[in-house]
């Protein structure tokens, strides 16, 4: 995403050369057609703009969420379809814009809503269904639609009815909303909100984690995109001035539409206006020279295009631009310039060494989960209090990391129930994981899930938008976490280069970021040498030390017997054991179930 939908840290000042080059040619698609004023000149680019508008809004959903929507002409279609009902009723297209804008926005949460719960091509399948039906529904109530003999639109000319004799008027509309959906992708890209449907799209159990609601999320986008192919349908109908079913909502327009994105690099803000700059000249300037005998050379342009893109340049032309990535060795750097030491955890509310383990600010009661016929939590009870760090050991598969999905709401208890103590609210009983966000609880992942596209400090900002929605502030608050957590000199890095210590820092800078009160810890020494288990050890010591209460699932013992205050232990989803862990490791129950008798005798020794 560094390179893609969102800047790394020096390239937020300095856009990448194909993004220049491309703003500096946007007012062209205006001003060549009015100094050449040729009507097929004009044609030509009032296609590029309205082609370039569509995938630009297709884009927000096939790119930023990562949902391949090929159902798209379905707001298209309804743009144009409300506009052209209503003017044989005397009102103004713009209005029928603004209504057609705000149905399909409608209609896409409604579809969003049960398609979003389908991935991969279960998705694009779905959507395709819906627009099929919604097809057919169009060509059944010929009242209303014209049926497959389809509508003229009254010819009624003028701004108020956004049909002119000259060109120029409607070049100007077109290009208006090209640059409008230009505009709303720009934005899209440096807010919370992008960044937040990028999260989404790659991790969506991280993106949860650092409390986004991510259906929501997908749902806004579609909403966005929709409303946006609603107006451009709303043009473009009028501009034809004729509407027909099978033409609105087209299966091949939709697919379209996406492959100009696809072609023109899906993600990116102009990544779709440049396939559509490549692609629809190519083909209208093949059908100008060959006239009727090239009927259907637009499918046979549009393959061969995508073919050679799939195979050169895989992610769409805007990787020919594409800046090289930031110079590498910055975590070597980072490594060797001492940097990476856990600097400190800003603003501890009181000192080291004087910890004081207060009320209970986090209870589980009686959890039960089952996955098929395996009880996997048998009556599990536990209690975390404010400054406490709370270990969690046990053999695998004893059901650590299920108890912590319960915990953080990635899972719903069979019966049970998990309450967590907030300022001003007493105990509240969060039931998602971005409520559990928003009560304070953040956890990091058994196997770490970065967003391997976004930089570091990106990676960062995600948890850090949960407190500060603001880019710049999200931005400082990730600064100072990367600090604290040994991570600045790697900041500008993609976090997929990072080592698999600097991924577990990652991981708990995310959340750090967040400003938990209570944070989850699955296994973050796992895999680790022994001076990255020091350095996890001290690490959490200066969190532990700022106020948040831990609880850490841990297989290296080292840890456990340095860090936590009590321990639970965990076998066949029970609980057999809990106290100080001094006490819990001579525990014979402990020894025979988890530590072996090899433990015993390596800590008598
Ligand atoms: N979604 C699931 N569906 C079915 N079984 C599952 C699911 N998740 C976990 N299990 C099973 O539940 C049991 C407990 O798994 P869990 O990951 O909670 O154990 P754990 O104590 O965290 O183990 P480890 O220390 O190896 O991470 C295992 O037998 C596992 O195979």
């Amino acid at each position: 995403m560094s390179d893609r939908a969102l800047p790394t840290r020096r390239a937020q000042h300095r856009p990448s050369p194909g993004m220049l080059a491309s703003l500096a040619l946007l007012p062209l698609l205006f001003v060549v057609p009015l100094l050449i004023g040729d009507d097929f000149v004009f044609h030509v680019f009032i296609t590029i703009c309205l082609y370039g508008a569509l995938a630009t809004a297709w884009n927000i959903v096939g790119g930023f969420a990562g949902q391949l929507s090929l159902g798209h002409a379905i707001f298209y279609g309804i743009g144009a379809y409300t506009a052209g009902l209503l003017v044989p009723l005397g009102i103004s297209p713009w209005l029928g814009m603004l209504g057609g804008a705000a149905l399909s926005a409608m209609v896409g949460v409604a579809i969003g809503l049960p398609c979003f719960r389908l991935r991969g091509p279960f998705f694009a399948l779905a959507t395709i269904a819906f627009l099929q039906v919604i097809r057919l529904l169009a060509l059944h109530f010929t009242g209303l639609t014209g049926g497959a003999v389809g509508l003229m639109v009254p010819l009624q000319t003028g701004w108020e009815w956004m049909i002119f004799f000259e060109r120029w008027p409607s070049l100007l509309i077109a290009f208006g909303l090209l640059a409008l959906t230009l505009g709303v992708t720009a934005w899209l890209r440096h807010a919370r909100f992008g960044y937040y449907l990028v999260a989404t799209c790659e991790r969506e159990p991280a993106a949860a984690a650092a409390g986004v609601d991510t259906l929501r999320v997908r749902l806004q986008a579609v909403a966005l995109s929709a409303a946006l192919t609603s107006m451009v349908g709303t043009f473009h109908g009028m501009y034809l001035t004729f509407i027909e079913p099978e033409a609105m909502f087209s299966l091949a327009f939709s697919v379209q539409i996406a492959m100009f994105a696809l072609i023109g690099g899906i993600g990116t803000v102009m990544g779709p206006l440049i396939g559509t700059l490549l692609v629809v000249p190519l083909t209208e300037l093949a059908r100008g020279w060959l006239g009727a005998s090239a009927l259907g050379l637009h499918g046979f342009v549009y393959g061969t295009v995508l073919v050679l893109i799939v195979l050169f340049v895989p992610d769409g032309l805007v990787g020919l631009f594409r800046r090289a990535p930031a110079a590498g060795g910055a975590e070597e750097r980072g490594e060797t310039a001492g940097s990476a030491a856990p600097a400190s955890v800003p603003a501890a509310p009181r000192e080291a060494g004087r910890r004081r383990i207060g009320e209970p600010i986090l209870v589980a009661e009686h959890l039960h989960k089952h996955f098929g016929g395996l009880a996997v939590t048998q009556d599990v009870s536990l209690t975390l209090r404010q400054g406490e760090v709370l270990g969690i050991i046990g053999p695998n598969g004893a059901g650590k990391t299920t108890l912590f999905n319960q915990l953080s709401g990635f899972l719903a208890p069979a019966s049970g129930t998990v309450r967590v103590r907030v300022e001003g609210e007493g105990f509240i009983r969060p039931a998602t994981p971005h409520a559990f966000a928003r009560a304070g609880v953040g956890r990091t992942f058994q196997i770490v899930q970065p967003f391997a596209a976004m930089t570091v400090l990106e990676n960062i900002m995600i948890g850090a938008f949960h407190n500060h929605p603001g880019r710049a502030a999200a931005r400082e608050k990730a600064l100072e976490t990367a600090h604290a957590m040994g991570l600045w000199a790697q900041q500008d890095m993609e976090a997929r280069s990072l080592t698999i210590g600097g991924l577990k820092r990652l991981e708990i800078a995310r959340v750090m970021a967040m400003e938990p009160r209570i944070l989850l810890l699955d296994e973050v020494m796992a895999g680790l040498n022994q001076t990255d288990v020091q350095r996890a050890i001290r690490l959490v010591e200066a969190i532990r030390d700022s106020g948040v209460s831990v609880i850490a699932i841990e297989h290296v013992m080292q840890a456990i017997m340095a860090l936590s205050d009590r321990v639970v232990v965990l076998n066949s989803g029970r609980v057999i054991a809990e106290g100080r862990p001094q006490e819990v490791v001579r525990d014979p129950v402990v020894i025979e179930a988890y530590l072996g008798e090899d433990f015993v005798h390596a800590h008598s020794a």
